[in-house]
């Protein structure tokens, strides 16, 4: 079933390289993964493209990097390159102390409570120092960076990071250094994440409704960034935050692959494979994160009457023309898939990597349209569908078991659809390989969904406002921090806080 070996030896892809072991190497390393099941997470062991175990699910890993200040960075951070996010008091109060202090550090911030620990990155509650303007700052310690390899991982994550400007995606306000730490400037989400949202909800799943708002999100999300030309590859409940609106961000980027990506405009609204070559405008490719797709204008959205779900489908709502006849006037789509793009490292969690991956057949953006599935199954059944009593058991079932739906609770045909058709095991039969985003949109599941007004929506659930101004600082954590991320966090005061 599992047989088919990759020849072993080294490849190469656009931004990482790494050894490529047999299916059975992987499959036996798997083994000695930890199984953090025992907190009922469904995280599993991450694994990175080391194919180690990069954390536990109760302490997850992430890295960073090694440029300076922003200031002096090339790309750096700013109000200027992230126009949806320009109206934000918390980009003018850092622009105060970097004018008044000629520069940003840690003691300009209030760390105030751990927020969580990565692979080698522990994420803490800031304020800005008497401005009340509140972030999660990731705190790395540069010297186990380098020692434990995870330099370029890191960079990923901060290259990326610079780059977003999406409601859904994490903005970055500063990365800067001191002479131990590399520290990320985050937007803080006070409402969790969705892996913990989901155990308090009746039976441990959500409605079909709210998950259907949740994936939306992401699926968003994830458009912009195939657009971008970085592939998640990390999709789980566990990176998906809770913001204090609802609506949620996807968090964790250190296992990104960042490609080139050819950008469509296709004109046809019923396009297969064939509509795209002839119809198309292409872009010429643009390296991820280094320029910003020029070829697309995004005419501002008004959120007036938000309406996520339109009560009416959009067969009774397409025009008519004088003799009654509807009259279909197909709007253009963009297309902006990586299809092109190839990595043969063995990232992900478990439960959630694709077939491809586990095979080493080599991958490609389709891997972000499987983990789609598997988290669409999740929120709605409340497990994954292909977990296994351990690790190994679980990337055989990946690669062999056929898909199953447990007879309860009841849901959609439609819901069931679409997870079967991002479940097919062949990444070039899976739904969304050849126009990405685009495909999955259409999807009865998603019928009268606006998507322009996503962002505008009700959510399911706002989380209760937490008093932030009430918490006291966190006393050493620089000190804390600095006797790296994998000690034991005993120097931090410990409370419920979500
Ligand atoms: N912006 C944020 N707002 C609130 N909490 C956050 C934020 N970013 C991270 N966290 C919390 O901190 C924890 C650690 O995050 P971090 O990104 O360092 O690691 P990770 O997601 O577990 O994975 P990795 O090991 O790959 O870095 C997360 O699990 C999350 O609970």
């Amino acid at each position: 079933m599992m047989a088919s070996k990759t020849p072993e030896g080294s490849l190469t892809n656009s931004s990482q390289s790494m050894s490529i072991n047999t299916l059975a190497d992987q499959v036996s390393s798997s083994l000695s993964f930890a199984d953090p099941s025992s907190d009922g997470k469904t995280g599993n062991s991450k694994i990175n493209e080391q194919g180690e175990s990069g954390k536990s699910s109760t302490c997850r890993p992430s890295t960073s990097s090694d440029i300076s200040d922003e200031s002096t960075c090339s790309s750096f951070s700013s109000s200027i390159n992230k126009p949806h996010k320009a109206n934000d008091v918390r980009w003018e109060a850092i622009q105060a102390v970097r004018t008044k202090h000629g520069g940003l550090g840690l003691n300009h911030f209030r760390l105030l409570k751990r927020l969580g620990c990565g692979d080698i990155g522990t994420v803490h509650l800031a304020e800005l120092n008497g401005t009340r303007c509140y972030f999660a700052m990731k705190v790395m310690d540069k010297t186990a960076l380098a020692s434990r390899k995870k330099l370029l991982r890191a960079q990923t994550e901060r290259e990326i990071l610079q780059c977003l400007d999406h409601p859904f995606l994490p903005t970055l306000y500063s990365h800067f250094e001191t002479e131990k730490f590399s520290c990320l400037v985050m937007e803080f989400c006070p409402g969790g994440d969705l892996h913990t949202l989901r155990q308090r909800q009746p039976g441990k799943r959500f409605t079909e409704q709210a998950a259907k708002f949740y994936v939306a999100e992401v699926l968003l999300a994830m458009e912009y960034l195939h657009m971008l030309g970085i592939i998640y590859r990390d999709l789980k409940p566990e990176n998906v935050l809770v913001r204090d609106d609802g609506h949620v961000m996807l968090s964790d980027f250190d296992l990104s692959l960042r490609c080139t990506v050819s950008l469509s405009i296709v004109r046809s609204a019923n396009v297969g494979s064939e509509g795209l070559s002839k119809n198309s405008v292409s872009c010429s490719q643009q390296p991820a994160c280094i320029q910003q797709p020029s070829c697309i204008s995004m005419a501002p959205t008004s959120c007036f009457g938000p309406r996520f779900f339109s009560s009416k489908s959009k067969k009774d709502k397409k025009p008519k023309t004088e003799n009654g006849n509807h009259q279909v006037t197909p709007l253009p789509e963009l297309v902006a898939e990586p299809t092109g793009a190839r990595s043969m490292s063995f990232v992900g969690t478990h439960e959630y990597l694709a077939p491809e991956i586990i095979k080493g057949e080599g991958h490609g953006s389709a891997v972000d349209w499987w983990t789609f599935g598997i988290f669409l199954y999740e929120l709605l059944f409340g497990k994954t569908p292909f977990k296994g009593s351990g690790n190994r058991a679980t990337l055989f079932n990946v690669v062999g078991q056929p898909l199953r739906f447990p007879e309860s609770p009841v849901v959609s045909f439609a819901a069931r659809d679409l997870i079967r058709s991002l479940l097919v095991k062949e990444p070039q039969h899976r739904l969304a390989y050849k126009r990405g985003a685009t495909e999955i949109k259409q999807h009865p599941f998603f019928e009268g969904v606006n998507w322009a007004l996503v962002r505008c929506a009700s959510p399911p659930e706002i989380p209760k406002p937490v008093d932030l101004e009430a918490l006291n600082p966190t006393p050493t954590v620089p000190a804390a921090a600095s006797s790296s991320v994998r000690s034991d966090q005993s120097n931090y005061l410990e409370f419920d806080f979500f």
